[in-house]
């Protein structure tokens, strides 16, 4: 079996049954075979009708290995082997889950803070490769990166047209930039959507340049390919079904848990598939990240290769297409458009005006704790941090709410602490998760019975923030920005990264207080000394 889809709990099989059978009388395993745009009523009709080419993709991106093959021995012949990924979203979710499942080392920029793009400039330039993927081309973060490696490469003495490799659409700016500067460009199937791309050149190029066995991937994918067009025995099918069907019955959140599984980091990928996909109009799943289940009435706890109420069990190849169906069809179930992401470009908006305003409008802080200011209304009487995060969490809705912790940081910077080099494996990992901004999300965790998620900005931006500001109203939220101690330019535009850094948070904070969501940032005057306050103040909770 390709790959199977297992019910551990009788009422959730019932549910999944019934609405497959609904499905089924809809003909809907046919029609999305047969990609019939018309499966999400008539308001989604126009972009599905350009956004179903992935379910051909096992077989269509097999044309793209030759040329795929060609850039792969170029760069060998070059002694090019660090290979450099700058993309957001589904331009590098796929790649980075391929490339760790396959243990081959990828570095992946969707970040937009100055120390994490230093630190991948200092790494063996000499050697290096960039992939810039950008399905739009019109993507800020990636143009900023391709700007910033262009002039590093050009300040090293290096052309750039050795060394940067462009995946994008057929048209968009970036494919014209890039014939302009001479960079290979692959093209993509302009009839998949950024969310839906890993089994596209987005997923391949990058992957195949650091090592990755991308054949296989296909292979494995279209293993599975036939089971989709059946009324039975289609694992894409009863996944999506279980998925809408829960949804519907109040059981939004997602837990998805892989923690017995080969596959390396796949719930990031189908956290920014489901979000993004389903997060919309009011309605929408959230998928929970790295959390232990909390068995709330709302939850749902999908198994990658794992136990779960559901559980989703294949080769990586398998999985993705398997999500990708499953995602479209809990749209239908959930009557929303699988393929827009209205609310993002919302956010995204507001950055760009912010930019273009001059200085940003950080406001002044209601409280300060240490190297920890604290922005937010109503806080000026609070004592100190942990009564910040006590308000917080009495905030959160009882019964369907949750917080989302989001930190506009360097999501690398916490294996920067030293440790002494004898340390065991385990004192080594404690002194890591001490410096690390993401062990608040289970601090927290402990401290409500609601789900409390976790993402790096602006990555996350890509993903569950879609469902952020287009889901149901009833988050959270806590962003966390740091100080900038070393800046960088980037060529050619009138702001630097760290600028863009900040003026994502604020642009994402004006989206979300606008909906009169309770919206609370958190700077960290020094990044470090502020990190470990967070914990502390978390602690004493
Ligand atoms: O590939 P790009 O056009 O640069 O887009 C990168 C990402 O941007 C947005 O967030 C879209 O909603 C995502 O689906 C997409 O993957």
């Amino acid at each position: 079996m390709a790959v199977s889809v297992t019910f551990n709990e009788d009422r959730l099989a019932e549910q999944a049954a019934e609405t497959v059978r609904a499905l089924v009388a809809d003909g809907v395993h046919e029609r999305l075979a047969a990609g019939d745009a018309a499966l999400w009523g008539e308001e989604a009709r126009a972009e599905a009708a350009v956004r179903l080419g992935w379910l051909t993709l096992p077989l269509t991106s097999r044309e793209l290995l030759p040329e795929i093959g060609i850039l792969v021995e170029r760069a060998r012949a070059q002694g090019l082997d660090h290979v450099v990924l700058a993309g957001m979203g589904g331009s590098s979710l796929a790649p980075e889950v391929i490339c760790t499942t396959a243990d081959v080392p990828l570095t992946v920029l969707d970040t937009t803070d100055p120390a994490q793009v230093r630190r991948a400039l200092a790494d063996r330039l000499e050697r290096t490769i960039v992939v810039v993927a950008s399905k739009s081309g019109g993507t800020v973060e990636t143009d900023s990166h391709r700007r910033i490696y262009e002039q590093a490469f050009r300040d090293a003495g290096i052309d750039p047209a050795e060394r940067i490799v462009v995946v994008t659409d057929p048209g968009s700016p970036l494919e014209q930039a890039a014939i302009e500067a001479g960079y290979p460009v692959i093209l993509a199937d302009p009839n998949v959507g950024g969310r839906y791309s890993a089994l596209s050149a987005f997923g391949l190029v990058p992957s195949a340049l650091a090592g990755a066995d991308v054949l296989k991937l296909l292979d494995d994918a279209a293993a599975v390919q036939p089971l989709l067009a059946q009324a039975e025995g289609n694992p894409g099918l009863e996944l999506g079904a279980a998925l809408g069907a829960a949804a519907l019955a109040g059981r939004d959140k997602l837990v998805l848990e892989d923690s017995m599984s080969e596959i390396n980091g796949l719930p990031d990928w189908i956290e920014q598939l489901v979000a993004e996909s389903t997060g919309k109009s009011g309605k929408g799943i959230l998928p929970v990240v790295g959390a232990d289940p909390n068995d709330s009435d709302d939850e749902l706890v999908a198994g990658i290769d794992s136990d779960g109420s559901v559980t989703v069990a294949g080769p990586l190849g398998a999985q993705f297409l398997v999500w990708e169906y499953a995602t479209a069809v809990a749209g239908r179930v959930l009557g929303i458009d699988p393929f827009n992401q209205p609310n993002v470009t919302e956010s995204k908006e507001n950055t760009n005006r912010l930019l273009a305003a001059g200085e940003l409008p950080v406001g002044a802080p209601a409280l300060v704790d240490g190297p920890v200011e604290v922005y937010g209304e109503g806080l000026e009487d609070a004592k100190d941090l942990s009564e910040v995060f006590t308000r917080l969490l009495q905030d959160i809705p009882d019964d369907d709410g949750y917080l989302a912790v989001m930190a506009y940081l360097d999501r690398e910077a916490a294996f920067d602490v030293p440790v002494a080099e004898d340390a065991s494996f385990e004192a080594m990992t404690d002194a890591w998760s001490a410096a690390d901004p993401a062990t608040l999300r289970g601090l927290l965790a402990v401290r409500t019975d609601r789900p409390v998620t976790f993402g790096w900005g602006p990555r996350f931006l890509h993903s569950t923030g879609q469902y952020h500001k287009g889901g149901p109203q009833n988050g959270v939220f806590l962003q966390i920005t740091g100080a900038v101690e070393a800046d960088l330019e980037v060529p050619g535009k009138p702001y630097t990264l760290g600028r863009l850094q900040m003026a994502q948070a604020l642009g994402d904070q004006g989206a979300l207080t606008g909906r009169a969501r309770p919206t609370v940032r958190l700077h960290l005057t020094d990044r470090a000394a502020g990190v470990a306050r967070l914990l502390a103040a978390a602690r004493e909770v």
